[in-house]
């Protein structure tokens, strides 16, 4: 595991960038081809800016990337909770990808549960017996060490036969649709960004402390071959 500490958010944003046009850029050297799962929520967004922005539009051929999507809220897409529409306002729709490079969950005209089929199947598609999956997952974490959308106290948490899941999340009173953990340790390479002071008691747990996945779902991300990078700026960092 490596640790990478920025001083903020926009240093942390700047590191993580220049990490994944280099991994990308590695990827597509020796593959043709990159894949990447993208995270939703709120951190991501100054990192896909910055990745739209001139600094770095011209640094990759976004022609070989393809996007997933490691959980959604079971929203719209027109909801501003949709971690697609969050990704998209932010960085697909400024880069020059096609529609067909775009894997995203469906979550309109559905059922949660069919839906979690259908990308699960899509996942399989791509990467049912092959040695590594998803080049890249980006993980988020979210203040109480959920990521993804494992979160404390849920079972998807200990899923290992599904790739995908549903599930009513009654905090939210929204549905939930995610990865689960065999898919994202299969990984490439799994690469957590994690910004703010509000996530450092729960860092701290998920880095130092008991392993205890029921209270810290983070902890359940351990890739099987693939390198596992923690991208944290100081604030976050501030009890390590
Ligand atoms: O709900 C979610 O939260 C986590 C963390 O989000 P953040 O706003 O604290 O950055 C995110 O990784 C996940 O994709 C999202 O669905």
């Amino acid at each position: 595991m490596q640790i990478h500490k920025s001083k903020d958010i926009d240093q942390l944003s700047q590191d993580f960038a220049h990490f994944l046009i280099d991994y990308a850029n590695q990827k597509i050297a020796i593959n043709g081809a990159f894949s990447v799962a993208l995270s939703g929520g709120s951190t991501p967004k100054k990192l896909h800016l910055l990745l739209a922005s001139d600094d770095f539009k011209d640094k990759t051929d976004w022609s070989k990337w393809h996007f997933f999507m490691g959980d959604e809220r079971f929203v719209p897409f027109s909801d501003d909770r949709s971690n697609a529409k969050m990704c998209y306002e932010t960085l697909l729709d400024r880069v020059p990808v096609n529609k067909n490079q775009i894997h995203f969950y469906q979550t309109e005209n559905i059922e949660p549960a069919e839906s979690a089929l259908q990308y699960e199947k899509l996942l399989r598609g791509f990467y049912e017996g092959k040695q590594t999956g998803i080049d890249l997952v980006i993980l988020g974490m979210g203040d109480d060490g959920h990521t993804l959308s494992l979160f404390p106290g849920q079972p998807i948490i200990h899923e290992t036969k599904k790739w995908v899941d549903s599930f009513w999340l009654e905090a939210q009173d929204m549905y939930r649709i995610t990865m689960t953990h065999p898919i994202a340790n299969h990984a490439g390479a799994v690469a957590f960004l994690v910004a703010g002071a509000g996530k450092s008691k729960a860092l701290k747990a998920v880095l130092e402390g008991a392993y205890e996945p029921d209270i810290y779902p983070s902890q359940i991300i351990s890739p099987t071959s693939g390198e596992l990078h923690w991208f944290i700026d100081e604030a976050a960092g501030g009890l390590l």
